[in-house]
């Protein structure tokens, strides 16, 4: 069934947010494996990746066939992957090392490259992996298909590093694209489009905490405002996107509390 199918998931403490977190990851890692014999999965920086702690531990990590995995970036900093901004350092610190993924499945930006090169450059990496059947194309827009992007939303309701009012919104030809007037820092960034973003099977917001409940409830219980948040930009064409919140994140949601 074409369209996007929006869920919201409430957990009343971080473990219980981070087990369903943990769970879902393995029921879409077990469909795909199954389905494909691979999965693609897209994840973010920020406190997203301390969220997924309880999948490399027992009982999801076993349930989970890593050999299948290949792991992508919404966005990355356009810094060395040991520079402490680095999502991919943050990623590999707290999940990639303690999983037995392929290295050669990881695919992290070339940190030898400027912004544009590096964008660039993972640009044609994905088209490689496209044409390999790695990643799914979609059939309507020919953008990539992820199975499985975990992201993050920053304060002011950014996504990857698609920020409020920025000209990056519009882009609708790349796939990969970069910034260097982030106003979040650093300052100098690569990142999925949104149309890479809309053409995804499966997209898990991760909100915890009371830094974003503004966004959430802006995101969710819309007032009528032409003014939109990047999140609220997402169009899934034929996906589900499920919210991940915790109590303080969803605390001022009307229908939910
Ligand atoms: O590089 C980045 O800045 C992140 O990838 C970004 O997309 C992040 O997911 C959001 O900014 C939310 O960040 P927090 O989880 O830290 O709020």
């Amino acid at each position: 069934m074409a369209g996007e199918r929006k869920v919201v998931k409430i957990f009343g403490t971080d473990d219980e947010l981070a087990d369903g977190l943990a769970k879902y990851t393995v029921d879409l890692s077990r469909k795909f494996v199954h389905q494909r014999s691979a999965f693609t999965v897209v994840l973010s920086g920020g406190y997203l990746i301390d969220k997924l702690r309880k999948l490399v531990d027992p009982p999801y990590a076993c349930e989970v066939d890593w050999s299948k995995w290949h792991i992508f970036w919404v966005d990355e900093r356009v810094v060395r992957k040991t520079d402490p901004d680095s999502n991919y350092k943050l990623a590999y610190d707290g999940f990639l090392s303690k999983v037995p993924i392929p290295p050669a499945q990881i695919y992290a930006i070339n940190d030898n490259l400027d912004a544009s090169g590096a964008a660039d450059d993972y640009e044609t990496r994905l088209k490689e992996l496209v044409k390999s059947g790695v990643v799914e194309i979609s059939p309507q827009t020919k953008f990539p298909r992820f199975d499985l992007m975990l992201l993050g939303m920053g304060p002011d309701g950014h996504l990857a590093s698609l920020f409020p009012h920025h000209p990056l919104l519009k882009e609708n030809k790349r796939w990969v694209t970069f910034i260097t007037n982030s106003p979040k820092p650093p300052p100098v960034r690569i990142t999925f489009t949104f149309p890479v973003i809309d053409a995804s099977a499966y997209i898990a917001m991760v909100v915890a905490g009371s830094g974003e409940v503004d966004a959430v409830k802006k995101a969710l219980e819309p007032e009528n405002s032409t003014d939109l948040l990047p999140v609220q930009m997402v169009k899934l064409e034929n996906g589900e996107f499920t919210w991940f919140l915790d109590k303080l994140a969803a605390s001022k949601l009307q229908d939910f509390n």
